[in-house]
């Protein structure tokens, strides 16, 4: 017999598991609504002219392949923290920032938990928001954390259940961990407005809990880098002391290069001293020292001031091009003669709408028209293009009617 005559079958991912079952469909119709990844209005993936560029000037440097520090590049980390506290912010300007470069949105919560399970004080309970990102369990598990939840949804109005969150919040013991997507909710599509973001802030304070934000959207959602970041920027002039994780995935396109940021706001230079040596110790037995060439990347972009200006104009493009097809999916289903309310599709912002479709009805649209999309009814709505709204319009009729 075989070592591995134990080992069970796996469950395909919720996420990445209906890719798997779009490629196998052989209908010319189909639609992949599952990850979160952009595509352009032909349903290609889409290299952002700014890191086109940026990797044809990396490579005329003949850089050589040595290893990066354990927290990557002292450059790129620094880079990051200004784009998600403002240059001018005092985290940054104060040198209270501990930031290393993690494996992309997914390495960089990894460590960031794994940090708070060894290291925080307080109620080692992480509470994520009802729904959260499929991933956000596992991963906080595997760092050691409990994982508890606070209300954030409404099915009722498909927006936010925020006196139910707020009540939740007020009712986790206090010193625990909440965690909080800066923007673009995913899977909901559902953001706190600034004055809700201000009221949770205070909350938060009250009870002495410990904010773990994860923005892995920034720019992507409204299509300015600043307004995504209002909510972490409110809670640091808030003077709360955060956990922040950043992806480039999507606001760069740098899926497949694994490119992120993990930033702890420390009191001090000294204390962002220690605190620095011991996430240092948690990379290392991990993976030891981070991919460079995303990394590369990402600093070229935002230190060319013509790459940066560029940059915003493609992240803008890509924004914008989803807010479009949310308005297009919208009138295409009032077109289609449906009696529901999709406000909720042009209310939903960032990759993703949570359509309120039951699980049946998501059986279905996928066996009667091979449109493909998670479980719990939300589509990414980058993988809707001006020439399969209206189908996708007429399918979600069908299915809803
Ligand atoms: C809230 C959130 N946080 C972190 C990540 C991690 O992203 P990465 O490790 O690639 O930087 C994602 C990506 N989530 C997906 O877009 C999605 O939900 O489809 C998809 O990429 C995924 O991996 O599931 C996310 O939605």
């Amino acid at each position: 017999s075989s070592f591995w005559s134990g080992v069970e079958m796996g469950p395909p991912d919720a996420i990445l598991g209906v890719t798997e079952a779009f490629k196998k469909d052989s209908n010319p119709k189909k639609m992949n609504l599952g990850v979160g990844a952009y595509r352009d209005d032909k349903g290609q993936p889409f290299v952002l002219p700014s890191v086109k560029k940026a990797e044809s000037k990396i490579l005329q440097q003949n850089l050589n392949k040595e290893y990066a520090p354990i927290g990557g590049e002292a450059e790129f980390c620094r880079l990051s923290a200004v784009l998600a506290f403002g240059a001018d912010s005092p985290v940054v300007t104060e040198g209270k920032n501990v930031t290393v470069q993690g494996i992309s949105g997914t390495g960089s919560l990894r460590v960031g938990a794994a940090f708070l399970s060894k290291w925080l004080p307080g109620n080692k309970v992480v509470y994520l928001p009802k729904p959260s990102w499929g991933n956000h369990t596992p991963i906080m598990k595997h760092s050691g954390l409990d994982v508890g939840s606070y209300r954030y949804y409404d099915p009722a109005t498909c927006g936010m259940d925020f006196a139910g969150a707020v009540e939740d919040i007020k009712n986790i013991p206090e010193g625990s961990i909440i965690l909080l997507h800066a923007c673009a909710h995913n899977p909901t599509g559902v953001d706190p407005s600034p004055e809700q973001w201000k009221e949770l802030s205070a909350v938060i304070k009250a009870k002495k809990h410990f904010p773990f934000f994860d923005m892995a959207y920034q720019g992507f959602a409204s299509g300015d880098i600043d307004a995504d970041a209002f909510a972490i920027r409110q809670f640091i002039a808030d003077g709360h002391m955060v956990l922040l994780t950043q992806s480039y995935a999507k606001n760069m396109g740098l899926y497949g290069e694994r490119a992120g940021a993990l930033t702890i706001v420390c009191q001090d230079k000294e204390e962002a001293a220690r605190v620095e040596s011991q996430v240092k110790i948690l990379i290392r037995p991990l993976y030891s020292n981070p991919p460079r060439h995303g990394a590369r990347l990402v600093t070229e972009v935002l230190t060319d001031p013509e790459l940066h200006a560029q940059w915003l104009v493609d992240v803008k493009t890509m924004a914008d091009r989803i807010i479009t097809m949310r308005s297009k999916l919208r009138e295409g289903l009032a077109r289609e003669g449906s009696s529901h309310n999709w406000e909720h599709i042009t209310n939903q912002i960032g990759m993703f709408c949570f359509t309120g479709m039951k699980p049946e009805q998501v059986e279905k649209i996928t066996k009667d028209f091979s449109v493909y999309l998670t479980k719990d009814g939300r589509i990414s709505v980058a993988g809707i293009s001006s020439s399969n709204v209206d189908y996708l319009a007429h399918a979600m009729h069908m299915v809803t009617k």
